[in-house]
């Protein structure tokens, strides 16, 4: 029998967000009992005419709905784009209404991440808005806890609402130590839930 999995599903067009996302899986791995899958969602075209590969380029595979509905917990992804989610991501929330009216994600826990290139950019406010398609679906959003010391001396990211990381200006995708420490905890965390909830 396959061994229930964390789903990460994310957008990242430069490269930061798919980074801390390796991370948040190997944290993930620490827990032998829990499977992870590493998805993306397609980009957007200014043209709803223009269609993706349905293979992407590079990067892990596309993120099937089935992949979403079946998942044992999520891990949310996005760049910061103005302070929210970038719509390639929203695009593919927004086609997640049959999971949402067949309860498919209700009582899953979940949690989120981010990346921003300025510092007091909105890294808060674009995790809060990844956290609330998810209570729609009635997940259960998981914080990151002020026991990891990583979250109290950082000079870059990570926040209590789920890591993030500061790409600064030159959308730099190297994590500092204390912002893949966080990205790593989440992972493992989130699978702990899974987890104890499905003993
Ligand atoms: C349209 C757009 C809006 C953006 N808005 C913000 C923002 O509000 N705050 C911020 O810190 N960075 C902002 N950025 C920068 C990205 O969030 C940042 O480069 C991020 O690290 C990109 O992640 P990725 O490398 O995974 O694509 C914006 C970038 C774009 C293209």
């Amino acid at each position: 029998m396959s061994l229930p999995y964390i789903l990460i599903l994310y957008y990242s067009r430069h490269g930061s967000v798919a980074e801390m996302a390796k991370y948040i899986a190997r944290g993930v791995k620490k827990q032998t009992a829990i499977d992870v899958k590493v998805r993306q969602v397609p980009d957007v075209a200014t043209t709803t005419t223009s269609l993706s590969p349905s293979i992407p380029e590079e990067g892990v595979p596309y993120c099937t709905l089935d992949e979403l509905a079946e998942c044992s917990g999520l891990i949310l992804g996005s760049p910061s784009y103005f302070g929210s989610i970038a719509s390639p991501l929203k695009f593919f929330l927004d086609q997640t209404s049959t999971l949402w009216m067949t309860g498919k994600l209700i009582d899953k826990p979940a949690s989120v991440f981010t990346s921003g290139s300025s510092m007091h950019g909105g890294h808060e406010m674009c995790l809060q808005a990844l956290a609330t398609p998810l209570f729609h679906h009635g997940m259960i959003i998981q914080s990151q806890s002020y026991k990891a010391k990583e979250l109290m001396q950082t000079q870059t990211g990570g926040t209590p609402y789920g890591a993030s990381h500061l790409a600064s200006s030159t959308n730099n995708t190297e994590l500092s130590n204390d912002e893949s420490a966080l990205c790593e905890i989440q992972g493992y965390r989130l699978a702990k839930l899974v987890m104890q909830l499905n003993k």
